[in-house]
């Protein structure tokens, strides 16, 4: 069957994640093997904005499926979200001859992508994000980096925090999600895991939790705190004031965002590029790439958008159970 595309243009939007580059890098050598010219456009929609294209060859992407980051750099770029800037990325991908566009990253970025897609470019999306938070797919690109790396913090954290018999705090990413927070206070025997997608204890209900497991012969204790929640500095104050137990509060940002990613993650990243090159060869039209029960699969971008995802409750009750 013959190729719909002939040229197609690679970008990553939004926070990075790491497993972009291995996404990369089967973008352009499945894209080459398909015999596509594949461009990499730098610094997300901004870099298209401004013509910061470039040809990619197999050689190109060498050396990248182990590092972090994105090799094409990211951005968070306003001036797309206007129909001005929507107008002109469709302007400039013609200008490079690029016919379709893979677009790694997160919601926004797809909405920027299906916004291209009625304007004749083709695009398609692949779920670059930390978070998990995409609601069409099971797995985001990484995730299970970060949330290794981020265990691997807090498993730090606990040994010192069991030598001072203290309660450490510890807050993980995730704005508006609570997916890492979750998994790192399973993974890592955290008493409590407070997300944004549920309601938050006060902090009175917090301090009897603490202190009935003292009781009960605890001698220290951990908190995640997911970042939509915040003020873990506050929480601390209380908690030890309150108690007497020594408490401290550690914020662990963006090393979470980082790193050489796991084989998950680059397993995942690699499938996910090739499948939206295939994709955009058989010329399906407006697609996310999602991996749901256990497969590849695609869905419309508007209806990729509308999907709702929750937090497992039955997962959410176990993380409670445990401690
Ligand atoms: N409604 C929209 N229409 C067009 N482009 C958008 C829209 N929302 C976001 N984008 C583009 O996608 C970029 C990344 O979105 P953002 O929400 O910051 O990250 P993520 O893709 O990781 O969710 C934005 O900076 C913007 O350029
Ligand atoms: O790096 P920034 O701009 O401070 O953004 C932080 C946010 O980005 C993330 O790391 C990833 O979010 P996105 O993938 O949606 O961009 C969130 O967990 C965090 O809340
Ligand atoms: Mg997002």
């Amino acid at each position: 069957m013959s190729n719909k595309v002939s040229t197609i243009g690679v970008l990553t939007s939004g926070g990075d994640a790491p497993g972009m580059n291995a996404t990369i890098r089967a973008v352009v050598r499945t894209g080459i093997a398909r015999g596509l010219k594949v461009m990499g456009i730098q610094k997300g929609y901004n870099g298209l904005l401004q013509g910061d294209v470039r040809e990619l060859n197999a050689r190109s992407v060498s050396d990248i499926v182990q590092r972090g980051g994105t090799i094409l750099q990211t951005a968070r770029c306003l001036d797309f979200v206007k129909p001005e800037g929507q107008a002109r990325g469709a302007e400039m991908c013609k200008v490079f001859g690029i016919d379709g566009l893979v677009v790694i990253g997160g919601d926004g970025s797809f909405q920027g992508a299906e916004k291209l897609a009625n304007l004749g470019i083709n695009a398609i999306g692949v779920p670059g994000t930390i978070d998990l938070d995409i609601a069409c797919t099971d797995y985001t690109i990484g995730f299970d980096t970060a949330v290794n790396t981020a265990m691997d913090a807090i498993n730090k954290i606990r040994d010192t925090s069991t030598s001072h018999e203290r309660c450490s705090i510890i807050e993980v990413m995730g704005r508006n999600a609570g997916y890492i927070a979750l998994w790192c206070g399973i993974s890592s025997g955290a008493e409590m895991v407070l997300i944004p997608e549920k309601q938050r204890p006060t902090d009175e209900e917090i301090i009897k939790t603490i202190l009935e497991n003292k009781h009960k012969g605890k001698k220290h204790f951990l908190i995640i705190v997911a970042e939509g929640i915040g003020g873990s500095y506050n929480l601390a104050k209380k908690i030890e004031a309150t108690t007497g137990i020594e408490t401290r509060a550690s914020i662990l940002g963006h090393l979470q965002r980082g790193g050489s990613p796991t084989a998950v993650d680059r397993i995942h990243a690699s499938m996910m590029g090739a499948k939206a090159v295939d994709l955009l060869c058989e010329g399906k039209q407006k697609r996310v790439v999602a991996f749901k029960n256990g497969q590849y699969v695609d869905y419309d971008i508007n209806e990729a958008l509308k999907m709702k995802k929750n937090i497992d409750d039955y997962m959410y009750e176990v993380s409670q159970l445990l401690i």
